[in-house]
């Protein structure tokens, strides 16, 4: 038995849909040729007659080299009255030059009759007239059935007339769509059973998360007959989304017999999902499954220390096996397993201090308690490990700071920061001016630092996030910064807590300097050592 079932990807098309989602010609370029070395099958680009970066993409497409994928042009039936030579639209997606095309038409009465406003017979003329011409223009036709589920329920003669239609013209793949989103997947399998029965071309699915069911639904389409799936990278997509292909891909290949892309690139679909969003410019949705960064996060101490025995004890397949990673998180629901498997992923041998790992614990419970959080600011816990192992000696040491803030009536506000700082023995007394506290002692730190460790230049502040712990408390409450620094695409995230945010945002600020600075001495003695 064939299990091989066609991808086609609507990222550029349906995808841009979507709330927030918008690519230029060029990232739809680089997108569909990561799509392409992925394996996708189809690649829907866009609609030619909606826009001129859409029309230019095509042109884009046409002149790049796809070693796999065919791209897609995608539109609707010709126009009620006019005949298809002469729709502007379908003559659009002919010149688009794609070697397949893709056009919805309306299988529901209720569109044919409120939106389109046509007759029932109308609407299957111009189903039939437009399948007709863009074959004659040697096109592979994929046929996508707008709101079939919703029409099926409504009337299903007339909804599987309208796919007869379609068929009959000669489109070589009938897309089912659950437009609306609002379909469950009993409903999915026993409609694509009927249809599988009654109609000889291949079918496909098409579907909305409405009901967060887009994959779900998807799935027991395939299981009942459908040979091509449409989805979306990250299940971007108009409302709530489309079915996400990177979680439908591994349910289908890794956890049943079907095949959608070569086993081998498999691996790379992590890496997909985050370039997508990155181009789409995105946050990756950390939870999102199999590709997020908490699919393989394991927080709960029970958790980390049956993994730590046998990684399937909870985790649902290998991380690895879709180039995602395992991640522990350290908290205040932490074991000792926690901070040992941690440490080790640090490189701190904990053992050889015995009792260590319990004390950690209670001290990280204590500090959790008190408002810190390490999962975030794994550089903070770090330093707080080789302090209390002993294994730290400080790169400087605060005597003292004092900040000056001066607005005056013009609305202008002058921040300086004065330090005081002792690095190896000597005191450091810099100032600086910056655009508020935080930077200002940012930039008196490096001051002071610079000419111990010149490569603190290299190291720059990505993320300065503050909450408030106890809201109830106003302005006095007690804050937690999480600072996110980078060097050269290395990043770590360090925390401090006080009940005065600039203690607090100082705590963080330190954390990141002396962590970078043990890093580069650590790396100096590895070299050293070789
Ligand atoms: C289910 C889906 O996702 S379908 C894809 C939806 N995607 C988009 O709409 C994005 C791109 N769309 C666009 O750029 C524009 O809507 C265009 C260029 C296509 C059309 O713009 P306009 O001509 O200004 O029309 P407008 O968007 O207001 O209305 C759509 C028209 O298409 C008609 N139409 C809708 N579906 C179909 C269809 N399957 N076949 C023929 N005509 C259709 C509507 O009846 C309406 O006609 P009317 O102008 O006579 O009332
Ligand atoms: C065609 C399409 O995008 C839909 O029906 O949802």
């Amino acid at each position: 038995m064939d299990t091989s079932i066609q991808i086609f990807d609507t990222t550029l098309r349906d995808g841009t849909q979507g709330e927030k989602v918008a690519f230029s010609a060029e990232d739809k370029l680089r997108i569909a040729q990561q799509l392409d070395a992925f394996g996708i099958d189809y690649i829907e680009g866009g609609w030619p007659g909606s826009n001129p970066r859409d029309m230019e993409f095509f042109e884009l497409a046409s002149e790049a080299t796809f070693n796999h994928a065919k791209i897609v042009a995608f539109g609707s039936t010709c126009r009620a009255g006019s005949a298809p030579e002469d729709d502007r639209n379908l003559n659009l997606l002919v010149e688009a030059d794609t070697p397949a095309v893709a056009i919805f038409g309306k299988s529901w009465l209720l569109h044919v009759e409120k939106a389109l406003q046509i007759s029932a017979e109308e609407n299957l003329g111009i189903i039939r007239d437009s399948i007709r011409f863009l074959k004659e223009h040697g096109k592979e036709v994929i046929y996508d059935a707008e709101h079939f589920f919703d029409g099926y329920k409504a009337n299903p003669e007339y909804t599987l007339a309208t796919i007869e239609a379609a068929a009959s013209a000669g489109a070589d793949t009938i897309a089912l769509c659950d437009t609306n989103g609002g379909t469950l997947p009993h409903e999915v399998a026993e409609i694509v059973m009927d249809v599988q029965e009654k109609i000889d071309t291949p079918i496909g699915i098409h579907a909305h998360n409405d009901c967060e069911l887009g994959v779900a639904n998807a799935i027991v389409a395939v299981q009942n007959g459908c040979v091509h799936v449409q989805g979306t990278v990250n299940g971007y997509g108009e409302r709530c989304g489309n079915t996400n292909l990177c979680s439908l891909i591994p349910n289908l290949q890794l956890k049943q017999d079907f095949r959608c892309i070569p086993d081998e690139n498999m691996e790379q679909l992590t890496a997909l999902s985050r370039f997508v969003s990155e181009v789409a410019n995105l946050n990756p949705d950390i939870r999102q499954p199999y590709v997020g960064r908490s699919a393989f996060a394991h927080k709960g101490g029970i958790h980390v220390s049956a993994v730590m025995k046998n990684e399937e004890t909870y985790e649902h397949i290998r991380p690895h096996a879709v180039g995602n990673q395992r991640r522990v998180l350290v908290s205040d629901l932490s074991g000792k397993s926690n901070i040992n498997y941690k440490a080790e992923q640090l490189g701190l041998e904990l053992d050889q201090y015995g009792e260590h790992a319990k004390e950690i614990v209670q001290k990280l419970k204590q500090l959790e308690n008190k408002g810190y959080q390490f999962e975030a600011a794994e550089g903070s816990f770090e330093l707080l490990v080789k302090k209390m192992t002993g294994d730290w000696e400080e790169f400087f040491t605060l005597e003292g700071f004092r900040i000056i803030v001066e607005k005056n009536v013009s609305g202008s506000c002058r921040t300086e920061a004065s330090l005081r700082l002792k690095v190896n023995d000597q005191l450091e007394h810099c100032a600086a001016e910056g655009n508020g506290p935080v930077h200002a002692l940012d930039k008196a730190l490096r001051k002071a630092l610079h000419k111990f460790y010149p490569e603190i230049n290299d190291m720059h502040l990505n993320d300065y996030k503050v909450r408030v712990l106890n809201e109830k408390d106003g302005t006095g409450a007690d804050v937690r910064v999480l600072i996110d620094s980078a060097e050269h695409g290395k990043s770590w995230g360090t925390v401090g807590v006080s009940h005065n945010i600039i203690d607090a945002s100082w705590q963080a600020l330190t954390d990141s300097f002396s962590y970078y600075l043990a890093r580069q001495q650590k790396e100096v003695h590895q070299k050293e050592a070789i």
